[in-house]
């Protein structure tokens, strides 16, 4: 018999079955039976999550940041572990899966050390003998919903802010890999969290999200996912006046100008596009060349396309795991032939791979002689499909860049000054790159985008005290 992984509510696990956790390299393993939780458990965890708020709110920095602390070096000491059980639910390669662990050990680390940085500040008023203070406040309960493609990080980089301000939590990680979130919500409760101040409901979005956004008691609701379920989640959220923020799809460009170093230009193309099974909101799916450049570029990335080692996530030179599931799996295909059929040329991959086990393998695939009005060139495909698009010089290449109506992640290859500096000022993304990958961003700095890939605060680093607080204005007229 499997081990049932149970919910997490006031405290107590609780759950009477479950539903495998499949992994996609191998559809014939199970990673792990996991409950799926109720919507009136989920009612139960957000009042547990509301009656542990007022003591959570009031605890003391050091013992949040030990709490914290303790998390980081026990998810640290287990990375192997760690990294294999989400490779096996996830899908990418161990490397990544203990690259993505090792990055939660640190963003816990980070918010362990902003606990003690808590500040505010003190200002005369304009009135005198009236002191004026600002301090920032926790917000109460928040919620925290996932997807599935960065299991471990994006559960972090939201718990970890939410916990360290003096929040309660209520969170549901992505039905396809609740794997990774329960361990990290069993390591923080061994690591002393009391009862109620975080609670895991795994389950369906429709059933436990749902009831998420129509609670009046979740006073804030963190997400990641698609366009769609942000959507859902803005209108629920202004209807019962919750903050909100969201990060949601994006249609990343790279540019390669002509005075490029193509070694550069190519693995940076290759990385941004495919690794990760370009299931990264950041992949570059968008690569638009300067025509001098253009066709030595494409040769190269064509020929490293089609070198790329697709197998088991776990196979020791694996460079791209398998697709997350069929659905996703149907969609990268489908894309396929809508790429072929606008009359975009492909010049690598496009067709499933037999790796030896029974997984979702999709050989990474590159369109050429695509245009920015192609649907390959305007709709996240969020898997390993990228499409280049020729245009003439820098300016036709910006433009084509920001031609999109998303702007999480924007990158450019060059060796000029001039046009990368002009790029970092003008491109309409949230985070731009020069000469490195759009996608594996640092765990200390803001992340998030502009137009319709964001809305709201950023998320990490010290930035994430925007969503995660509220703002006091305290006078004091002096006696
Ligand atoms: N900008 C960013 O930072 C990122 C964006 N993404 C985007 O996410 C998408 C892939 O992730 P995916 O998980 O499929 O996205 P979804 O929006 O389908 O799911 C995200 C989360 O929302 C939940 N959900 C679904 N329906 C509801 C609902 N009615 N109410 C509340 N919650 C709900 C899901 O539950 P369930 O698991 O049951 O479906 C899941 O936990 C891609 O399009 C990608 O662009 C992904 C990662 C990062
Ligand atoms: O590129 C990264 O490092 C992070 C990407 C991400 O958060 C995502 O794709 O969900």
């Amino acid at each position: 018999m499997t081990e049932l992984h149970k919910n997490l509510i006031d405290g107590e696990w609780v759950g009477a079955d479950g539903v495998e956790n499949i992994n996609p390299s191998n559809i014939n393993e199970v990673v792990g039976v996991y409950a799926r939780a109720t919507a009136e458990e989920t009612k139960q965890a957000i009042a547990a999550a509301k009656a542990a708020f007022p003591a959570w709110s009031r605890s003391g920095i050091l013992e949040r940041h030990a709490i914290l602390s303790k998390t980081s070096q026990e998810i640290l000491a287990r990375k192997q572990e760690l990294g294999e059980l989400l490779s096996r639910e996830e899908g990418k390669t161990l490397p990544e899966g203990i690259g993505e662990v090792t990055r939660a050990a640190q963003i816990f680390d980070f918010f362990a050390g902003e606990v003690l940085r808590l500040s505010g500040e003190v200002l005369p008023s304009v009135r005198p003998g009236v002191g004026v203070e600002i301090t920032r406040e926790p917000v109460g309960v928040i919620g925290i919903i996932t997807p599935w493609n960065f299991p471990i990080a994006i559960p972090t980089w939201k718990i970890a802010p939410a916990l360290a301000y003096g929040n309660t939590v209520v969170i549901k990680p992505a039905d396809l890999v609740p794997g990774s979130t329960w361990a990290i919500v069993d390591i923080l409760v061994r690591a002393g969290l009391p009862k109620g101040v975080l609670n895991l409901v795994m389950g369906k979005g429709s059933v436990v999200g749902q009831t998420m956004l129509e609670s009046k008691d979740v006073n804030a609701i963190s997400f990641t996912g698609s366009v769609g379920t942000g959507k859902r989640v803005a209108a629920a959220s202004i209807e019962v006046g919750r903050k909100f923020q969201l990060e949601m799809g994006g249609k990343n460009p790279t540019i390669v100008l002509d005075d490029a170093d193509l070694k550069v230009a190519v693995e940076s193309v290759a990385q941004s596009a495919f690794f990760s099974t370009g299931q990264r909101c950041t992949a570059s799916s968008r690569v638009i060349v300067t025509e001098g450049i253009h066709d030595k570029f494409v040769e190269a990335l064509a020929a490293r396309t089609a070198g790329l080692r697709v197998g088991h996530a776990l196979e020791k030179d694996t460079e791209i795991g398998p697709v997350v599931d069929p659905s996703q799996l149907k969609q990268d295909t489908d894309y396929i032939e809508i790429g072929k059929s606008e009359g975009a040329r492909l010049a690598a991959g496009g067709e499933r791979v037999n790796c030896g086990t029974e997984g979702y393998f999709l050989q990474p695939t590159l369109f050429t002689e695509a245009t920015n009005s192609m649907r390959i060139a305007r709709e996240e495909i969020f898997g390993p499909v990228a499409a280049v698009i020729k245009v003439k010089d820098y300016e036709e290449a910006l433009a084509t860049a920001n031609d999109t109506e998303f702007g999480l992640s924007a990158g450019i290859v060059t060796t000029s000054l001039k046009y990368a500096t002009h790029f970092k000022r003008n491109s309409e993304a949230g985070m731009v790159m020069v000469n490195v990958p759009t996608a594996g961003v640092d765990f200390h700095v803001p992340f998030g985008g502009r137009k319709g890939s964001s809305y709201g605060p950023r998320e990490q680093g010290k930035y994430a005290a925007e969503f995660f607080t509220i703002v006091k204005t305290a006078y004091t007229a002096a006696g």
